[in-house]
């Protein structure tokens, strides 16, 4: 289970987050949604630990996440992905998955600087399973081309794929069907829905397009200003008028 309580991060004199806390439990996909600079990335930040929160606590299976170094929450089970994507353009759709699934790898940097004996087997066994997860995502025609010049919406699968490397529990999407057109976003949907059946994943998602979460979700929770100003299942989130005025600016 992930617990969010009472997270506040404020940059200057903005508060980007005020007192935020919900809970997800595992197994379940959470939404996080609300205008512009409602907080939602930032709350990824933290989730993440690229941002360290005022006040308030993070825990997931037990353990306070914001008492890690940043580098160690990957080993913990968690992944995102991010909202411009964080692919490395002139490496190969293979390398940049591979470079998801080396934070799980097993030699240390010193061994691998070295050539130690077990680097190569390491190679050989990450390499293995970035080739199984793009072949899951559809993406073994292009293993071998660098991820520019690909279409945007292969690079979204290749920024899945990269995070999935890391073999999380609890997978964070950021802005995950963001720029894709209508039919791109049901397949990215349909994706979504199978690995998270097939690896038993527990997701975060924020995200704009609301077809999207609310076809995902079980439970959204929507931020305004920092704050969150309701959390409930999708048909119930879609109908609260503190949500609908959030969006729309007047009441419902
Ligand atoms: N590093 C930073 N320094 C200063 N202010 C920041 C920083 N990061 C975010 N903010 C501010 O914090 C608030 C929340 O921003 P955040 O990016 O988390 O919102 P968001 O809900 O993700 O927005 P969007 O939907 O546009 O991505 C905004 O007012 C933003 O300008």
């Amino acid at each position: 289970m992930l617990t969010v309580d009472g997270i506040t991060v404020r940059f200057g004199g903005i508060t980007a987050l005020d007192g935020v806390g919900f809970t997800v439990e595992p197994g379940t996909a959470v939404g996080l949604i609300g205008p512009n600079g409602a907080g939602k990335t930032t709350l990824f930040n933290c989730l993440t630990r690229r941002c360290t929160p005022d006040a308030g606590t993070v825990r997931f299976a037990g353990e306070d996440l914001l008492a890690l170094a940043p580098h160690a929450v990957a080993g913990r089970g968690i992944a995102r992905t991010f909202q411009n994507l964080g692919l490395f353009p002139r490496l190969t759709v293979r390398e940049n998955v591979m470079v998801g699934a080396h934070s799980q790898g097993r030699t240390g940097h010193l061994a691998a600087a070295l050539r130690l004996p077990g680097v190569r087997r390491e190679d050989a066994r990450l390499r293995h399973r970035a080739d199984e997860l793009l072949q899951r995502l559809d993406l073994a025609d292009v293993a071998d081309h660098p991820a520019t010049g690909l279409p945007f919406g292969t690079l979204k699968r290749v920024e899945l794929a990269r995070a999935l490397a890391v073999g999380p529990r609890l997978l964070l999407l950021d802005e995950p069907v963001n720029g894709l057109s209508h039919g791109e976003v049901d397949q990215f949907a349909d994706l979504v829905r199978a690995v998270r059946r097939d690896l038993d994943l527990t997701l975060v998602v924020v995200e704009h397009h609301m077809g999207f979460v609310m076809g995902l979700c079980d439970k959204v929770v929507c931020l305004d200003f920092g704050r969150k100003i309701a959390e409930g299942p999708p048909e119930q989130i879609q109908r609260d008028p503190a949500v609908i005025e959030a969006y729309l600016g007047v009441a419902a």
